[in-house]
């Protein structure tokens, strides 16, 4: 088993977890075999085919393409390689699955797993670290009028010589079919039931395709039919290019699954040259799940709280009796135990797991280094797990502080609050961002923003530090980041279980203590500690003096002469959106409709000297900036709100930017408007959606050139539509999941073909309904 934690943490639960408890639910869409995104489509089918059209531009000799996840670039040129509905249906599919942990490169590589799995066939190996493409590759798909010679040529430039090219297309071909409306001269509009012909009749991954085709049966629309007269027939073309003699072996099952599950296999191991495959993803037997170590009781005690998964496949969760964690503190030393109990169950294809759920309080002076985990069979018997020999490893020099985190509204944006607790004598931390920022494609671009953790208070050992980040509010939900004091981190936290209060960290020891089940109280002086934390304690306003002071102890923050204003006030003007404080230069101004400086700044004056532009932002407390697009390149300041820091100079009591900072306003009445007026449907609002429980999910489409009309039109006989994230189109004829009504203003992203609509967000649709 591997040694935890790994880098492939993140697919390992991706392709374990298909069920249950903390089930990931990748295969669902591929469960059944025969499940579709619509009449005659077969998912399982469109994520293999999807997985070799993204390999098939490959170089070998160059070393260059390969399953990198170009595809996603590639979808629209122009009807080239890249025809149907398969490729985007599937990369959406895949998109939120996507993050700095899972390429989607190795979601496209693990689809062909899924699918092939899900459809009876091998369990295809699966390694990990592809990387993925910044651009589009160059064509290469075969087409089915290419001659024998192309073929042979595009599949030895993928690395497959003529046999192995006889081989993988009748792996390929043993799912889905063609489609009509994709290529006509092979199956003709209206000769096919839904407009598809499929290549053999079994809905499985099985050797139907080749035995078909051996006895003389084949129903292979690139074998008999119009292909031929259209000289498209080339399954036809390459299984007869050696007289036969490959695909006859392939008409024996056992033969079949042994070959495609090598053949598939090195499909999705072509890499560009320089990337490095690790060994294929094996299921822990143990792996610690959402561990956390969080300060509380006055800092006398850390919460230790998570969870066990014990791979219970062959040894099942009835015959366990009890799993233990056995933890040494923070010098290595004792072996204090804590009881986990039986919190759910999960299966993937061909293993099963259990969940075992502990919190526990612990002196936050001794602490914990590491731990082992103990299973006692009902047998009486016990294993012990020891991660190879290394523990399971913990470190308390930086604690993620959930309870005082939040993500609250600002405006249209979402203020994202991250407190950590950093063991003394460290003073300062720095929170690590990963953003997923949405782009012309399907998948997001990641970001990573680095943001300057302040010190607030000093908590039994730890100092608390807080740092802020305005986020989109697309970004609000799916946000990782870390927190990281010198070489210690604590990892992968994200946005999306942050509540929308940060709770201020008790001063005493008397609050909610989970289950204190250890902890001899420590001998760090309490009366000290809740003294200082009294008088810094974690509210809106004691926070605004810690921003921007750069010594933060409380008697250098009382002595600033001038104590800048609090930024617990959001800026607001009426009739605008306060969009954040955004970088400028002198050399290359943002917004240049016009400007002028003043005596008299103030957001008011900004505004009414900006009428009629789309935006205006005050700079360095006497600018102010007019103009209807950003002219040169702006984006949110590194450190949030903390940096536009000026006074205003027509109001002091108010921030107006700061040196190549603008606090940045856009005109209500510019945006996307919610309502569209569309003959036979009305809007119904802003509704929440979730990209793992979708909530309207019928039918979709991906369409750059989304408009509510293009939505209306493409879900024409269903009862709701509902369109997202600028290019994303879904239909039903009932909400699929629980959904709840948000302001209109959530809502936000332009359509992605008529920026004056608004079409949805980020897990945000804009709903309409059949008149
Ligand atoms: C000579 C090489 C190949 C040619 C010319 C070819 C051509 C085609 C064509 C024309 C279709 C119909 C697509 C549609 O109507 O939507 C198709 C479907 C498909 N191809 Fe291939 N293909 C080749 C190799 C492969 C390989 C190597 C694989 C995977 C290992 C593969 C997997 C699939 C799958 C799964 C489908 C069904 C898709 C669906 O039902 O939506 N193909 N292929």
């Amino acid at each position: 088993a591997p040694t935890w934690p790994s880098s492939v943490d993140e697919l390992e639960d991706i392709m374990m977890l298909n069920t249950g408890y903390r089930a990931r639910g990748f295969a669902n869409a591929v469960t059944p075999c025969s499940a579709g995104a619509g009449p005659g489509r077969v998912t399982a089918a469109e994520f293999i085919r999807t997985a070799f059209h993204d390999m098939a531009t490959a170089n070998v000799y160059q070393g260059t393409g390969g399953l990198d996840a170009s595809i996603v670039f590639e979808l629209n040129n122009g009807g080239g390689d890249n025809i149907g509905q398969a490729f985007p249906t599937s990369l959406a599919y895949f998109a939120p699955f996507f993050s700095r942990r899972s390429s989607m490169a190795d979601i496209i590589a693990m689809s062909m797993y899924t699918a092939v799995r899900a459809c009876g066939g091998p369990a295809i190996p699966v390694k990990t670290g592809r990387v993925d493409a910044t651009e589009a590759g160059p064509p290469g798909v075969p087409l089915p009028q290419n001659s024998l010679f192309t073929f042979q040529n595009q599949f030895a430039r993928m690395g497959f010589d003529s046999t192995q090219m006889i081989q993988v297309v009748a792996c390929g071909h043993t799912l889905g079919g063609v489609h009509a409306s994709n290529f006509p001269q092979i199956v003709p509009v209206g000769s096919a039931p839904n407009d598809v012909k499929q290549f053999d009749d079994t809905a499985k991954f099985d050797s139907k395709i080749a035995s078909d085709y051996v006895s003389g049966r084949s129903t292979d629309p690139l074998v008999v039919g119009p292909s031929q007269a259209a000289r498209r027939a080339s399954d036809l073309l390459v299984f007869n290019s050696d007289g036969n003699a490959t695909i006859t072996t392939m008409a024996d099952l056992t033969y079949y699954t042994n070959t495609c599950r090598t053949l598939l296999q090195k499909m999705i191991d072509v890499v560009p040259a320089g990337v490095s495959l690790t060994d294929p993803i094996a299921p822990y037997d143990i792996k610690p799940v959402a561990l956390q170590l969080t300060l509380q009781n006055g800092g006398s005690e850390i919460q230790f709280a998570g969870e066990i998964r014990v791979r219970t496949t062959s040894r099942p969760a009835s015959q366990i009796s009890s799993v233990q964690i056995v933890y040494k503190d923070r010098t290595g030393g004792g072996s204090n135990k804590i009881s986990a109990t039986q919190k759910g169950t999960a299966a993937g294809f061909d293993d099963n797991f259990t969940f075992y759920a502990f919190s526990a309080g612990i002196s936050s002076q001794s602490s914990i280094s590491s731990f082992n985990v103990l299973v006692t069979l009902a047998s009486g018997a016990t294993e012990s797990y020891d991660n190879n020999g290394s523990g399971y490893s913990m470190q308390d020099t930086v604690m993620f502080q959930a309870p005082q985190s939040c993500v609250t509204d600002s405006n249209g944006q979402k203020l994202l609050t991250v407190t950590a607790a950093v063991r003394l004598p460290a003073t300062s931390a720095d929170l690590l961002l990963t953003l997923k920022v949405p782009r012309d494609v399907i998948t997001p671009e990641l970001q990573t923003q680095t943001v300057a953790m302040t010190q607030k208070t000093i908590v039994g050992p730890y100092n608390i530090v807080t740092g802020t980040y305005l986020l989109e509010a697309s970004q609000a939900q799916n946000t990782e980041f870390d927190i990281a004091a010198g070489q210690a981190k604590d990892m992968f936290k994200s946005t999306a279980g942050l509540g929308t209060t940060c709770v201020p960290l008790s001063a005493t020891g008397s609050s909610s203590s989970s289950s204190s089940s250890s902890s001899s109280s420590s001998s760090f002086s309490s009366s000290s500690s809740s003294s200082i934390l009294s008088s810094r304690t974690l509210t809106g306003s004691s926070l605004s003096t810690f921003r921007s002071s750069t010594s933060s102890t409380s008697s250098t923050t009382s002595q600033q002469p001038n104590p800048p204003p609090s930024p617990s006030s959001t800026p607001s003007q009426p009739g605008y959106l306060y969009q954040g404080c955004y970088t400028d230069s002198t050399s290359a101004r943002v917004l240049t409709g016009r400007s002028q400086s003043t005596s008299t700044n103030t957001y008011a004056s900004c505004a009414a000297y900006c009428s009629g532009y789309t935006y205006f932002g005050v700079e360095y407390g006497s600018e102010c900036y007019c103009g209807n697009q950003f002219t040169n390149p702006s984006a949110p300041a590194p450190k949030g709100d903390t940096e536009c820091n000026r006074p205003c100079s027509g109001d002091a009591t108010k921030v107006c930017g700061a040196g190549n900072r603008l606090t940045l306003f856009k005109n209500q009445a510019s945006g996307p408007t919610s309502v569209s007026n569309i003959p036979g449907w009305s809007y119904t609002g802003c509704y929440t959606d979730s990209t793992s429980a979708r909530v309207i999910k019928d039918k979709y489409n991906y369409d750059n050139a989304l408009s509510i009309e293009r939505c209306a039109a493409a879900c024409k006989g269903y009862k709701i539509f509902g369109t997202e994230y600028a290019n994303q189109c879904y239909c039903g004829n009932s909400y699929a999941n629980p959904t709840s009504k948000v302001a209109d203003g959530d809502c936000g992203y332009a359509c992605a073909g008529n920026g004056a609509q608004a079409c949805g967000a980020g897990n945000r649709l804009s709903v309409y309904t059949a008149a």
